[in-house]
C-alpha cells in the first residue's frame, strides 16, 4: 500500500468554469465557498478536473441528505471521524491519492432539488458509493427509489453501498438492508459491495472501518 495522505483546503468555486463546459447544462446553483480535501493543493477545480481530466479515478458519492457522505468523505481523507458536519449545499470534493494515482471522490449534495443532478456525473464515475442511514427506515422507499433510478442509467457502474450509522440502536442489519433497497434485482454485470459504516464511531466492533472501504476503493480503481 502506497502513501494515503491529505490535507486540507478552502476554495471558492470559479462560477464561470462551470457554464464553460460544452454541451452541459449548467449544474445546480453552488453557495460557495466550499471546502476540498488534497494532497496537493491545485489552483484548478476539482469539479471542473472531475469533469475533464479521465486519467484520474473517480468516485461518485451520493445518498439521501443526512446519510453521511461529508461524514465519510472527512473520514477517507483525514483518517479521523468527525461529530458534525453541515448538510451539503452543492458538492464536496475529497482528493487522496494512493498506491500511486489520484483519487477524486465526489458527493453531491442528497437534498431533492440537488438530487435532480446526480444522474449528470454517472457518465465520468468509475465507482458509485451510495451511503444510506441505517436507522432513518421512514425514508428507506425513497433511498430505494433513487438508488434505482441511479442503477438503471448505468447497468455495469461497480457499487459500494455504505450501511452507515452502525451504531445506532434502530440501525437495520445489511440484510435487512439488502432486501429494503431491493439490491437482490442487480444484475451480474456489476461488481457490488454492502458493508456496515459508521462515520462517527471509528472503533465500532459491528463495522467496516472507513479505512477498509478506502482500500476497497482503491482495490476497485486499480484494477481499471
Ligand atoms: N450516529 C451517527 N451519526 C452519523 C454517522 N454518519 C454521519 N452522522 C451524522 O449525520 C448527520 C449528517 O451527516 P452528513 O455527513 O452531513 O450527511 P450527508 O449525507 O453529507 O448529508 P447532505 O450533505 O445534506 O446530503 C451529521 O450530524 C453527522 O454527524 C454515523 O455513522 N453515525
Ligand atoms: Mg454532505
Amino acid at each position: 500500500m502506497g502513501h494515503h495522505g491529505a490535507t486540507s483546503f478552502a476554495c471558492a468555486w470559479p462560477r464561470q468554469h462551470l457554464f464553460e463546459l460544452p454541451g452541459r447544462t449548467p449544474p445546480f446553483p453552488f453557495q460557495g465557498p466550499c471546502i476540498s480535501h488534497s494532497a496537493a493543493p491545485t489552483n484548478s477545480s476539482p469539479l471542473l478536473s472531475w469533469q475533464l481530466d479521465f486519467s484520474m479515478r473517480q468516485v461518485l458519492v451520493l445518498g439521501l441528505e443526512g446519510a453521511g457522505k461529508s461524514s465519510v468523505l472527512h473520514y477517507i481523507s483525514s483518517e479521523a471521524a468527525k461529530d458534525r458536519t453541515a448538510p451539503t449545499q452543492g458538492f464536496n470534493s475529497v482528493q487522496v491519492y494512493a498506491d500511486g494515482f489520484q483519487i477524486d471522490l465526489l458527493e453531491l449534495g442528497g437534498s431533492q432539488n440537488l438530487r435532480f443532478y446526480w444522474n449528470q456525473y454517472l457518465s465520468q464515475a468509475h465507482v458509485l458509493v451510495f451511503v444510506v442511514d441505517s436507522a432513518d427506515g421512514p425514508r428507506l422507499p425513497t433511498a430505494r427509489q433513487e438508488l434505482q433510478w441511479l442503477l438503471a442509467e448505468d447497468p455495469r457502474l461497480p457499487l459500494v453501498v455504505l450501511a452507515n450509522k452502525q451504531d445506532k440502536s434502530d440501525a437495520l442489519s445489511v440484510a435487512e438492508l439488502h432486501r429494503e433497497l431491493a439490491l437482490h434485482t442487480l444484475n451480474g454485470q456489476r461488481e457490488f459491495f454492502l458493508l456496515p459504516t459508521s462515520a462517527t464511531h471509528a472503533a465500532l466492533a459491528t463495522a467496516t472501518s472507513i479505512r477498509r472501504v478506502k482500500s476497497l476503493l482503491v482495490e476497485l480503481l486499480s484494477q481499471l
